[in-house]
C-alpha cells in the first residue's frame, strides 16, 4: 500500500479551499505506485489525483510540473496540473510538497496488443514533438556517468560471467556517440505501469519523474523494450513493428537514428539492468523493497545482441 503520508478528509477539505475545484466528496488512497503517496480526490466538480512527494523537494519539482502543464496544453494525454489560488501548481500538505492533477481515464495493462502499442508509439512521438519548445532543461540522471559508476559498484556482487558481460556492454556503449542524434525531452521510463490505457487508446502517460533531456530514439527504445517484450526477454515482432509504425507515422527516424537503433535498444536494456542490479544488491536503508528481477533485462540485452532484424 503506497500511502506513506496519511491525509484525513478534514485536512483535505481544508486544503481544497486553496483551489477552485469544489468541495470534497470522497478521498481514497491509491495502492499502486512505490515512490509517492497518491490519493483519488472526488470533489463536487470532478475527479482528481493528489500526489504527496515523498523524496523530491519542492525546488526540484518545477521541471516536471511545468512539463506536464506544457504537454497538457498541447493536447498530449497527460494529467494536467491544477493551480491553486496563488497560481502555483506545487503546494504543501502535512509537510510534503503536493501536486493536484486531473484524473485520467483508463487503467494500467499487463499484456498490451499491437493496436495499443501503435497508439503508445504515436502518443510518444506527439509528446516528443510537443515538448520540442519546452524551455526547461534537465540532464539525464541515469546517463553514461551513472551507468559506468553503478555498473562498477555492483560488479563485485555479480557472478563472474554476468559481471564480464555487463562490463563488456558498458565499454561498448562508451564507444558509441549518441550525442549527434535528435534530442529533446524524453519520458525515460515509459513502461506499461506508467501509462493508462482506455481500450486501445492512450488514457494518459504518468510518472514523469525520470523525464529529462536526452536522445529521442532512446526513449522509443526504452518504451519498446517493455511494451513489446515476451516472457523470455525476446521482443514480439508484431508489437514492435506496430509501436515503431505508430511512432514513425508522426516522427520518422532520421538515417542516423536508424543506424544507431540496435545500439539504442541495447543501451536501454543496460539502463534498467543496472538500476535493477543496484536496487537488488544495494537497497537503500529503510526502503520498502520491491526489487524487480535484474536478470530480465540481461535476457532482453542478450536477445538484442543476437538479433539481426530490428523492425525498421
Ligand atoms: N492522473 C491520474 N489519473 C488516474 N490515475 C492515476 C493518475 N496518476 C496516478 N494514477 C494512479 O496511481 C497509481 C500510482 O501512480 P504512480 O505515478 O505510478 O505512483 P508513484 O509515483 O508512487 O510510482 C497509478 O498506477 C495509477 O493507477
Ligand atoms: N520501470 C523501472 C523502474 C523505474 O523506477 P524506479 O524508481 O524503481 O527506478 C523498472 O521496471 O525497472
Amino acid at each position: 500500500m503506497s500511502v506513506f503520508t496519511t491525509v484525513t478528509p478534514d485536512e483535505m477539505g481544508a486544503f481544497l479551499k486553496r483551489y477552485a475545484i469544489g468541495g470534497l466528496v470522497e478521498l481514497k488512497g491509491i495502492a499502486a505506485g512505490i515512490t509517492n503517496t497518491n490519493y483519488f480526490v472526488t470533489t463536487t466538480h470532478g475527479r482528481y489525483v493528489l500526489t504527496l512527494f515523498e523524496t523530491l523537494r519542492a525546488d526540484e519539482l518545477p521541471y516536471y510540473v511545468n512539463l506536464l502543464a506544457h504537454l497538457a496544453q498541447h493536447g498530449i494525454a497527460v494529467a494536467g496540473p491544477i493551480a491553486n489560488h496563488d497560481n502555483a501548481f506545487v503546494d504543501t500538505l502535512n509537510g510534503k510538497p503536493t501536486l493536484l492533477v486531473n484524473c485520467l481515464p483508463g487503467a494500467v495493462i499487463d499484456a498490451p496488443n499491437a493496436a495499443q502499442c501503435r497508439e503508445v508509439g504515436e502518443m510518444l512521438a506527439q509528446m516528443h514533438l510537443a515538448a520540442g519548445h519546452y524551455d526547461g532543461h534537465m540532464a539525464n540522471p541515469r546517463g553514461r556517468a551513472w551507468r559506468e559508476a553503478v555498473a562498477a559498484e555492483v560488479a563485485p556482487f555479480m557472478d563472474e560471467a554476468a559481471a564480464a558481460e555487463l562490463a563488456a556492454e558498458v565499454a561498448s556503449l562508451a564507444a558509441q556517440d549518441f550525442d549527434a542524434l535528435p534530442a529533446g525531452v524524453i519520458h525515460a521510463d515509459l513502461f506499461r505501469d506508467n501509462a493508462l490505457m482506455d481500450g486501445d487508446r492512450v488514457g494518459g502517460f504518468i510518472d514523469f519523474y525520470y523525464a529529462c533531456n536526452d536522445t529521442l530514439a532512446y526513449d522509443v527504445a526504452i518504451t519498446l523494450n517493455d511494451w513489446c517484450v515476451l516472457e523470455n526477454g525476446d521482443i514480439d515482432a508484431e508489437r514492435a513493428r506496430a509501436l515503431l509504425a505508430g511512432y514513425q507515422g508522426v516522427r520518422a527516424f532520421e538515417p542516423a537514428e536508424a543506424a544507431a537503433w540496435p545500439q539504442l535498444l541495447r543501451a536501454a536494456a543496460v539502463r534498467f539492468w543496472v538500476s535493477r542490479l543496484y536496487d537488488f544488491y544495494k537497497p537503500a536503508a529503510g526502503e520498502m523493497t520491491f526489487a524487480k528481477d535484474p536478470g530480465h533485462f540481461r535476457r532482453v540485452l542478450q536477445h538484442h545482441v543476437a538479433r539481426r532484424d530490428f523492425w525498421l
